[in-house]
């Protein structure tokens, strides 16, 4: 079916196919969020057919469906780089505990955080924790995602991490949007290979990356490379296992400390280092001169009550941004990327047209898809979201917490 949407105040986000051949959007250029005022835009099947301004629309379009757009803003869906949407429960007894002071590491410490949701994933059949993920997704489409990246890493255990990436296999199958995995069995040392580091570097190594492979489970290697966590040399090591089949670096760095990950990452030409709470400027320099996309996770530092990422510092030196919500039962409980892109605004301060393109082009190119998705392009795949009436495209991160999405269409259709 098409659909013509006629009259749309601002039409946001028609970034050009040389813009797109390009790549991220780095630095300075991440500003530079093309609009047409008084516009339409014709969808015809699943992908975006033609659009302009309302001066110089064809007379003799013929579509399915017509939609008045006034007032309201026509933009692409979000494109969340950075999710742990499969898990098997939800971690609100430790989030009590970080009101009354725990940090995330002591709880970590305690058997609480990664480790609590390994064992209740470990222990949930795979056709559960499919419905509640999908479940999940499906709340998120409807907030405006439009492709979404998902990783493994609440298993820790062969039979658990392919579990998740199953589940994550069948979810690419089913959604509608772009699903990318990430296979993140380096999230934390199980407890029972916590004094034989050697022991479950080898078992990713020789039992998980060959079966994921054969059953191409993934996109992408991820290791949370941190103080506790995994060492840097731990990380390039399982990093370089993943590229030997294939998977292109993605990993979690620099969240709590200056853990290397960024320098790692940029050496072995990751996709994207995502986190970068804790960033100094030999690592804000490394990520500036390279390839790299550096993707930014607020509602992870609001909810530990960590220093915000130094956007700025990162715009400034010419670093590609993305901006994801990092969704996950322990530091960030939130999907909704509306909320990611005011607290941007509002707490990174960021100017409203770099966050709109941090969390859609640059988050599809942190995901692979920047060529299908992720702006309003000419054959391009039809994920949109069309706002309320609103007064400007600021409005939408100072009018932060309040939904302000009227309708999403993913692939042409209506959700
Ligand atoms: N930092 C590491 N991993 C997740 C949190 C995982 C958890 O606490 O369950 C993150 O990206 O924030
Ligand atoms: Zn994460």
């Amino acid at each position: 079916m098409s659909v013509l949407f006629k009259n749309i105040a601002i039409l946001a986000g028609t970034h050009s196919p040389d813009t797109i051949r390009k790549g991220p959007l780095k630095g300075a250029a991440l500003a530079h969020l093309p609009v047409i005022e008084n516009a339409w835009l014709l969808t015809d099947d699943n992908t975006i057919r033609d659009f302009g301004p309302m001066s110089e629309m064809p007379p003799d379009i013929h579509a399915g469906q017509v939609i008045d757009a006034s007032g309201r803003i026509l933009m692409p869906a979000w494109c969340d780089s950075h999710t742990h949407l499969v898990f098997a429960a939800s971690r609100e007894s430790e989030f009590i505990d970080k009101i009354k002071g725990l940090s995330y590491a002591e709880i970590a410490a305690k058997g609480g955080g990664i480790l609590n949701s390994a064992n209740r994933l470990n222990a949930m059949p795979e056709e559960e924790l499919y419905q509640l993920a999908k479940e999940r997704l499906n709340k998120a489409i409807k907030l405006g995602t439009g492709a979404i990246e998902v990783k493994s890493g609440y298993g820790l255990t062969v039979e658990g991490e392919l579990k998740m990436l199953r589940v994550i296999k069948r979810l690419k199958a089913t959604s509608p949007i772009p699903v990318k995995a990430s296979f993140l069995g380096a999230h934390t040392y199980p407890l029972a290979y916590r004094d034989n580091h050697e022991g479950y570097l080898q078992l990713i190594e020789e039992e998980m990356l060959p079966v994921i492979a054969s059953e191409n489970l993934a996109d992408y290697i991820d290791v949370f490379c941190e103080t506790g966590f995994f060492s840097p040399e731990e990380t390039e090591r399982i990093c370089r296992a993943g590229m030997q089949y294939g998977l292109q670096p993605k990993i979690h760095a620099n969240q709590l400390n200056l853990s290397k990950g960024v320098e790692i990452g940029v050496a072995l030409n990751a996709l994207s280092v995502d986190h970068l709470e804790t960033m100094d400027d030999a690592a804000i320099q490394c990520l500036a001169g390279s390839d790299t996309i550096g993707t930014l996770l607020p509602t992870a530092a609001f909810f530990l009550g960590m220093a915000f990422q130094p956007a700025r510092q990162l715009i400034d030196a010419g670093c590609a941004i993305a901006l994801a919500s990092d969704f996950n039962p322990g530091s960030s409980p939130s999907y909704n990327m509306n909320l990611v892109v005011a607290m941007s605004c509002i707490r990174m301060k960021m100017q409203p047209e770099e966050a709109i393109n941090a969390a859609t082009l640059n988050g599809a190119f942190a995901m692979d898809v920047g060529d299908i998705t992720g702006s309003i392009t000419r054959g391009k795949l039809a994920n949109l979201v069309l706002t309320q009436p609103v007064p400007s495209l600021a409005f939408l991160p100072y009018s932060f917490g309040n939904n302000l999405i009227e309708r999403v269409m993913i692939a042409g259709q209506f959700v």
